[in-house]
């Protein structure tokens, strides 16, 4: 609402109720590429909730969340379309970050007119990096792929919008870019509309500002090894890396032989009957995965039972995840935040291939 030269908002969260603004709020929506799991989803919500964070240093932004919509990964019979981040994450802490807000509020602080002004689809450029180097630079250009997009008779572009029927946009464009997500803050603030609500698809490169007051090696974690191992999908796109269930049974036993452990949680993707034929290979120790009932399952559907997982992997002596997965480094960011040596920490299966098995990059906080 105005309020003689204020702009007076009111974004639904209990920690800031209301603030006072010399500007108008603009708002930034955006979304991920379709097939993209849970974790990646993170990832890129940090990314874009650094971006708002400059961008407000301009001018006030909110950044409205993008519902979880039947992802690719959860297979579970439970209903799963249009969720809002509450199901899954504390709203009032997310806003001390940023300010943000769920899709659903602000298509009812749109009214009956559901329209966004502004759609960019962020693409690669056609010709690649162009002279192999690496340059910022982003250019509006023809789409270069199929963009979901359609756009009806009275012109208006339309989209699935996560299930939520009836939004639109006049303005659809796409937007050859290869950029860390800070350069977007000029082109947001000066190149498009005063008041307008962006839709931005796509990734961009992390940075954030941590600060935290625990020490590494505080934490010593449950009397159990955890591991998370990622098969599906890997096992086609990284399969030098992700090891046969043979080769994992045999990588496990050699830590918890060295840990002088005897038990191992396992948070694995892997159909029941590879949990089995893992189990076989280590009839000596006790495997343990955590399997909700179908009450649980209901109330914190795929994506709750995925941080149930990783929630048991942060507390344990020591873990070892699988090579590039992002479920895999939420856990070691954990594990770094509730302040564990980060040798128990940032390990990983090694492939099936002998060789090159580098370790993951230790990401340690800086303690001040
Ligand atoms: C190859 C790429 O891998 C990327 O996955 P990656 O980084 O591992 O990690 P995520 O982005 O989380 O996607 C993997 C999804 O698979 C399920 N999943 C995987 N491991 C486990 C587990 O141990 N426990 C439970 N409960 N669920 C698991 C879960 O739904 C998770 O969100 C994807 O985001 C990309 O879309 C693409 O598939």
């Amino acid at each position: 609402s105005k309020d003689d030269d204020q702009f007076v908002y009111d974004v639904g969260v209990k920690s800031t109720p209301q603030f006072v603004l010399s500007k108008p709020m603009r708002f930034l929506l955006y979304e991920v590429n379709p097939g993209e799991g849970f974790n990646l989803r993170r990832d890129v919500y940090m990314r874009i909730a650094n971006l708002v964070l400059f961008l407000n240093k301009i001018e006030p932004w909110t950044l409205v969340l993008p519902p979880w919509d039947n992802l690719y990964h959860w297979r579970s019979p439970v209903e799963q379309s249009s969720l809002p981040w509450s199901t899954f994450f504390d709203l009032d802490s997310l806003n001390r970050h940023v300010s943000v807000m769920e899709f659903h509020d602000f298509l009812e602080d749109l009214g009956e007119d559901k329209k966004i002004d502004e759609v960019y689809y962020l693409q690669m450029y056609e010709e690649g990096w162009n002279s192999g180097k690496w340059r910022e630079r982003m250019d509006i250009r023809p789409c270069t792929q199929e963009t979901y997009f359609k756009q009806d008779e009275s012109g208006h572009w339309r989209w699935s919008y996560w299930g939520f029927e009836g939004v639109y946009s006049t303005n659809f464009t796409c937007l050859s870019i290869q950029s860390e997500s800070t350069h977007l803050v000029p082109f947001l603030t000066k190149n498009t509309t005063a008041r307008a609500e962006e839709l931005i698809h796509g990734e961009f490169s992390e940075w954030s500002t941590l600060y935290w007051t625990k020490e590494h090696g505080e934490a010593k974690g449950g009397p159990y090894l955890a591991v998370h191992l990622r098969r599906r999908d890997f096992l086609r796109g990284h399969k030098d890396s992700t090891p046969t269930l043979k080769e994992a049974a045999r990588q496990i036993e050699d830590i918890l032989n060295k840990l002088n452990l005897t038990t191992v949680f396992i948070a694995t993707d892997a159909p029941k009957s590879e949990f089995k034929q893992l189990k076989s290979y280590l009839s000596e120790y006790h495997l343990k995965i955590f399997e909700p009932s179908d009450d649980l399952l209901e109330k914190y559907k795929d994506g709750g039972v995925a941080i149930i997982d990783q929630w048991i992997c942060a507390h344990a002596r020591y873990f070892i995840g699988t090579s590039v997965s992002t479920f895999s480094f939420r856990i070691h960011e954990e594990r770094e935040i509730l302040g564990f040596d980060p040798h128990t920490t940032f390990n990983r299966f090694c492939g099936s291939k002998t060789g090159n098995c580098d370790q993951p990059t230790k990401w340690l906080i800086q303690y001040s």
